[in-house]
């Protein structure tokens, strides 16, 4: 049966209309675009734009040390062309003064810009992160489906953080850095023209080779943050796995495949480096380029008697200054590209438009009667794959309606389009006369409750679970329906009751409690349709009793479609539908099919032989 009500899109092999993305060696590499770097600037400027204080704070506390640092060199310059010659001694206590004020200035300043980014770049994260979150949210099942939730969750952890580098550093550095190499260049110019424009001649091979590797870096790391979603995918399948694991014995073969993976990591990851490794290397020699014409044609024009000795040692320093600003770039071009790959996989997700979405004027559905109509539907969940056809069914309101069915007979597909995590492709379907297509999906499903054989417990408490069908519920009220449910006894004998902790998926329960709590959690909600996939798996024969007198509780007074794998449990329903290939092929109440003698019949002879011999043999 198809974990249906689950949503965790673990059914990722499936394709579907609209093509998925992600990581996967299954899937076309997309396109890196040469405006991604640009388009996440703005888009992060506009997660800072609020906070233009801090901003300014921080900008001017850089400002102020680019400012700072042309202090030294001048004290330098000062100590050896003034104070040395002229045997200033009383000037070596200010010029160490002076030194160490700057020094414990720039540590000052350095302080106030970091943190002031770090809080103003956290905050655009959090933000992005919780956009992502609640956009995720938003999307339909097809999506969840076409996706591995691995990938999604590397995107919203792994992605997302790596923005962080580029917002709490990055981007701050990049207009400070150019505020000091303008303004450092320009002081160089002011001071020797011609040494400072043989020096600037090596900047364009500087900018030529940055641009050559940054598209480079850029595809590379996308590949090292797929690598990243695979091993993602991988922990989360089968740690969520893990007793399937056990069961198969199968732990060495799945540590051998995720070696695969991490070596697929590890192996992109090293490409990278290796592309920092050629890259960093030839801006330094570019940088000495630079240095080696200063020292030369310096010390000709000092010999020459044109510049000082302190000049061309501050010159060097300033030159130092210049090449900062160059040295940094080369790392945020790091930061930037990794960042931008991220962006990538992250706007992927931001970008994507559900199928299934709401009119603007979606009704808001009035309490249901729960009358429901299919009429002439269709349905897919790929083109070329018909799952219902000219299907035509009506629930009346309080009816019990029944689908059974072989596997892959559509069922759950049936189950699916009345809760609208799908659209049918042809044909409507009706509720209280409206389309579900006009109304607003919110106030449908307030008034659906959920029963699915996949039972999802949350981490939190017994109470937080049943609480989970009707928020701020109050105690009475959750033990009502745990009683309803047959719930309350095993409960109260838990010692904290109902807070006790659930372990993940619930698996300090057996399977006959997670059942009971499930039912609660819809008792307590309250709605006016129910919706019950029923467990395949039997249960012993007490704790099947206990859930079958929860469930008729659970049902009475409802409209409710029941998925039915056992036919023991549907005698009493109003309609059974048998499906087969996404078409009616019977339907009528259970003494109507029986009598018919068709599919119904065969499929409950076949689960009740000695029954049927009985009755064979007293006639
Ligand atoms: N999310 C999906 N994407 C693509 N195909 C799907 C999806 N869910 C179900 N299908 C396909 O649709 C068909 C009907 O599936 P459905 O789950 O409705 O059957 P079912 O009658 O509930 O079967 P079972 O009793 O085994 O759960 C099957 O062929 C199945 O492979």
């Amino acid at each position: 049966m198809e974990r249906w009500a689950q949503g965790s899109g673990l059914a990722g092999g499936r394709g579907g209309p609209g093509g998925r993305f992600g990581a996967g060696a299954d899937k076309p590499e997309r396109k890196l675009k040469d405006h991604t770097v640009r388009e996440m600037y703005k888009r992060m400027f506009l997660h800072v734009k609020g906070r233009w204080v801090i901003m300014l704070l921080a900008l001017g506390c850089l400002i102020a040390n680019s400012l700072l640092e042309f202090v030294i060199p001048q004290l330098t310059r000062y100590t050896i062309d003034t104070a040395i010659p002229g045997h200033q001694y009383s000037a070596l206590p200010w010029i160490a003064g002076g030194v160490l004020g700057t020094a414990v200035l720039l540590g000052i300043f350095g302080y106030l810009s970091s943190v002031s980014l770090a809080s103003v770049g956290q905050r655009a994260i959090y933000d992005i992160r919780n956009d992502l979150y609640r956009h995720l949210q938003s999307l339909d099942m097809a999506f969840f489906d076409r996706n591995r939730t691995g990938d999604l969750m590397s995107r919203v952890t792994s992605d997302v953080g790596m923005l962080q580098q580029l917002v709490s550093s990055g981007m701050m550095q990049i207009a400070t850095d150019l505020f000091t190499f303008t303004a450092i260049a320009l002081y160089m110019l002011y001071v020797d023209w011609q040494l400072t424009l043989l020096l600037l001649a090596t900047f364009p091979l500087m900018i030529w080779t940055t641009r050559k590797f940054s598209k480079r870096i850029r595809s590379s790391f996308k590949t090292v943050q797929q690598s990243v979603a695979e091993v993602s995918n991988h922990l989360q399948d089968t740690l969520s796995g893990i007793r399937v694991i056990k069961s198969f014995a199968s732990e060495e073969y799945e540590s051998e495949r995720f070696a695969v993976r991490s070596e697929t990591n590890m192996n992109a990851n090293l490409k990278t480096v290796k592309l920092r490794a050629v890259y960093e290397p030839i801006i330094d020699i570019l940088n000495y380029l630079g240095m080696v014409a200063v020292l030369v044609f310096g010390a000709w024009q000092t010999m020459r008697g044109d510049l000082t000795v302190g000049a061309i040692v501050a010159f060097l320093a300033y030159l130092r200054l210049l090449q900062n600003p160059i040295r940094h770039f080369s790392r945020i071009l790091n930061t930037i590209q990794q960042s931008a790959a991220a962006y990538e996989r992250i706007v992927e997700v931001l970008e994507t438009k559900p199928d299934v979405t709401e009119k603007p004027d979606a009704v808001k559905l009035p309490p249901l009667r729960g009358h429901i109509v299919f009429e002439d539907v269709g349905f897919s969940y790929r083109d070329d794959v018909p799952v219902l056809r000219d299907f035509n069914l009506e629930f009346k309101p309080g009816q019990i309606v029944a689908l059974v069915g072989p596997s892959g007979a559509g069922k759950s597909t049936v189950a699916h389009l009345v809760a609208r995590f799908y659209d049918p492709q042809q044909g409507r379907i009706t509720i209280d006369g409206y389309s579900l297509k006009d109304i607003a999906a919110k106030s449908l499903r307030e008034q659906m409750g959920v029963v699915s054989q996949d039972i999802v417990l949350f981490n939190g408490t017994v109470r937080d679970n049943i609480m989970y069908g009707k928020p701020g519920a109050t105690d009475e009220e959750i033990a009502a329906a745990a009683k309803a449910a047959n719930a309350h006894e095993f409960i109260s004998a838990f010692p904290k009751g109902y807070d006790s902790e659930i372990g993940e998926r619930g698996v300090k329960l057996s399977g006959g409690q997670k059942q009971r709590l499930s039912i609660a959690r819809a008792i307590l909600k309250n709605p006016r349709l129910i919706v019950l996939d029923e467990a395949t798996a039997a249960l012993d024969t007490e704790s099947e009793q206990l859930i079958q007198e929860a469930l008729g509780r659970l049902l009475v007074g409802r409209t409710c479609l029941v998925i039915a794998h056992r036919l023991s449990t549907i005698q009493t329903a109003d309609l059974i539908v048998v499906l087969d290939q996404g078409k009616i092929t019977e339907s009528g109440t259970h003494a109507e099919l029986m009598e018919l003698g068709g599919k119904y019949r065969r499929l409950y002879d076949m689960q009740f032989p000695q029954e049927t011999n009985a009755t064979e043999a007293d006639q």
